[in-house]
């Protein structure tokens, strides 16, 4: 029995904060709800697409799916209405109610935020929801595909909608489908000129698949977009502009793509490729599903975006594969194990990292931009894809102690003499990189070090790595020896001028001293101002990945080894007050607690380490 009911609704939280935004905001670029609405409307039709392969029947006698835009001045509405999969009474309220996507409230704090949100609303994709900056009410009415109920969503905005069965009239006019009736905002009346619509259905949406059928008020319908798979036309009939306004229209984006591929690859299997990388950053890009966009059609039919085409390291890259020879009636289930699919995954794999190869060497520009914005991703794959680790590594760029942007080609360049280890250090920030005493013999030598801060950095890095038959080595670890590299003249004046403690002497002093707080204490190649640092066992865990995972509760850390600087005037001082034992465990102590301060950890405890601090610097003073 049909509930003959008007039943309000609340939206959640989100979407109302999200409303409020939208009409109390003056967003720059309006045009973009008719892409938006359009695009859900060309999604309905893919959708009934596909079901109807298992189900001719949704479809049937009834017209092929298409789209149509109907502006009245009369009644000052604007409605578009599509002929595909429609939504019953319980999709109306979950999908025109909430936002299903994780970082909403992020999203909605960044865009109250923003001076101009319409960018960022492109990047999250509000879709439906922006329909309200045009409007301040909507209609929307649908009949789900074979179903007998047709239903009325209306909202004014605020804080909630209604949901009440349709109007006899309604009803009889939406046969399966969706019609979105929007009456629109006196400042929005120009989207009832067709000039206007057609100007936005050519800018944003001419690639959409589905006719769109343009119906004035007087005269034909019209059809307004090509309505052609921009992907299965050859290389040669478009231009530049052509495949950014396919880029805008299949990712919903509103940036240029830095990278376009587009080719048909034709033997054991045939398909079509049309992929792009953008030049900006999407919102959602660190999800912890790291679920890649790209869509699957089968012989131009969409089948899913959710097929997982590309690795994960690689989901920033949209667009479109279509395969000749898949199934038409391929479930999504069996998607997951489909051996075809896994070839054409690998296939395509190979096939964007050596464009994203061309790019770097041709197109620096462009490619600089794809790795500012998705380098971190990319360096999922040094961890994942052992297979192209080292592709992957060559294309990496680095913040470096030389410079930015640096590749690993240019570091191998610039080796030192007898240099024969590829240096880095992983951390949180760049300047407290550029201070930690690890690099001081690094710096004393001229050797490039690369300045690891993503966090993805301490993961990848664990593993053995090399690049050009140099092994890639954390300075944070034990066995690094600076010796054979040359040090800088000035350095080696500077050294000489400064007395050192006696080796053996100094490190029994400060072993008996520190104990088993430290599992050793060394001489330390790699420092010269510094008094001390820690390292870890050379085959320990790199100490920042060790920070990352204790943090997460993941394994105890284990002790650290302490490298200090025999030239250091604290060093030689507890060389100097070997028979005072106090003294020295007060020293030793401090060597081993301004070590831990300077990685950014507290001394292991703070209240001795500050009455030691105390008590020295009272000693300092009353000697002064
Ligand atoms: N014309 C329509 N026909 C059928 N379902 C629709 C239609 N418009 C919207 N929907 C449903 O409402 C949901 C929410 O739409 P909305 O535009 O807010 O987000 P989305 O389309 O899922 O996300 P995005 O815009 O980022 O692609 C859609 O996922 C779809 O299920």
């Amino acid at each position: 029995m049909t509930d003959t009911a008007t039943v309000s609704h609340s939206f959640q939280a989100e979407v109302s904060e999200l409303l409020h935004l939208m009409v109390h905001s003056v967003y720059s670029e309006t045009d973009i709800f008719l892409r938006e609405l359009i695009s859900n409307a060309s999604d309905a039709c893919d959708k009934l697409r596909y079901e109807a392969i298992a189900k001719p029947e949704l479809i049937g006698e009834g017209e092929a799916p298409q789209i149509r835009v109907i502006p009245s001045k009369a009644a000052s509405t604007l409605t578009i209405a599509d002929s595909g999969i429609g939504m019953d009474r319980q999709e109306l309220i979950d999908h025109l109610g909430t936002i299903a996507r994780s970082g909403t409230k992020a999203f909605v704090q960044r865009l109250s935020e923003a001076k101009d949100g319409s960018g960022l609303i492109g990047q999250f994709g509000v879709g439906f929801y922006s329909a309200f900056m045009v409007a301040d009410r909507i209609v929307v009415i649908s009949r789900r595909a074979g179903g007998d109920e047709v239903w009325t969503w209306t909202s004014s905005g605020g804080a909630g909608f209604e949901v009440a069965p349709a109007s006899e009239e309604d009803a009889k006019r939406v046969t399966r489908g969706t019609e979105i009736v929007l009456h629109l905002k006196d400042d929005a009346k120009k989207y009832l000129e067709t000039y206007e619509i057609e100007r936005i259905v050519t800018a944003y949406s001419d690639n959409i698949q589905f006719p769109i059928m343009l119906v004035p008020e007087e005269g034909e319908p019209r059809q307004i977009n090509s309505a052609s798979a921009l992907w299965q036309r050859s290389k040669s009939e478009l231009t530049p502009e052509d495949y950014t306004k396919a880029y805008k229209s299949i990712a919903h984006a509103f940036d240029e793509p830095a990278m376009t591929l587009h080719y048909r690859a034709e033997g054991r299997y045939s398909y079509a490729v049309l992929l792009f990388a953008p030049s900006t950053k999407p919102f959602d890009l660190f999800e912890p599903a790291r679920k890649g966009k790209v869509k699957l059609y089968v012989r131009r039919v969409f089948i899913t975006d959710d097929a997982d085409l590309l690795p994960a390291y690689l989901r920033f890259v949209r667009g479109v594969i279509d395969s000749e020879d898949l199934p038409l009636n391929i479930s999504r289930e069996m998607l997951q194990n489909n051996p075809q699919l896994a070839q054409i995954r690998k296939a395509v794999t190979t096939r964007v990292i050596s464009e994203l190869e061309q790019l770097a060497e041709k197109d620096a520009a462009n490619f600089d931009k794809i790795w500012d914005s998705f380098g971190a991703v990319i360096k999922e794959g040094l961890y994942e894809d052992f297979e192209r680790r080292d592709k992957l590594l060559a294309l990496a760029r680095f913040t470096t102690t030389s410079g930015e942007k640096r590749s690993l080609k240019q570091y191998v360049e610039g080796l030192k003499e007898n240099q024969t280890e590829i240096y880095f250090l992983v951390g949180d920030s760049i300047e407290r990189l550029k201070s930690n005493p690890r690099l001081e013999a690094a710096k004393a030598r001229g050797v490039e070090v690369l300045l690891l801060t993503d966090p993805v950095d301490a993961f990848w890095t664990s593993a053995r790595l090399e690049f050009d038959g140099k092994p890639l080595k954390s300075l944070s670890q034990g066995d690094i020896n600076f010796d054979p590299i040359p040090l800088s003249e000035e350095q080696k004046a500077e050294d000489e001028a400064k007395p050192a403690a006696d080796e053996a002497d100094t490190i029994a002093l400060i072993k008996a001293s520190l104990g088993d707080h430290v599992t050793d204490v060394k001489v330390s190649t790699r420092l010269t101002t510094s008094a001390s640092c820690l390292v870890a066992g050379s085959h320990g865990p790199d100490r920042e990945l060790e920070r990352i995972l204790s943090q997460q509760a993941r394994g105890a850390r284990s002790k650290p080894i302490l490298e200090i600087n025999l030239r250091h005037p604290l060093v030689v001082a507890i060389a100097k007050a070997a028979a005072d034992k106090a003294k020295v465990d007060d020293l030793s102590f401090l060597l081993l607690e301004q070590a831990q301060i300077l990685d950014g950890e507290l001394p292991e405890d703070p209240a001795a380490f500050a009455a030691r601090l105390n008590r020295l610097v009272l000693q300092g003073v009353a000697a002064a």
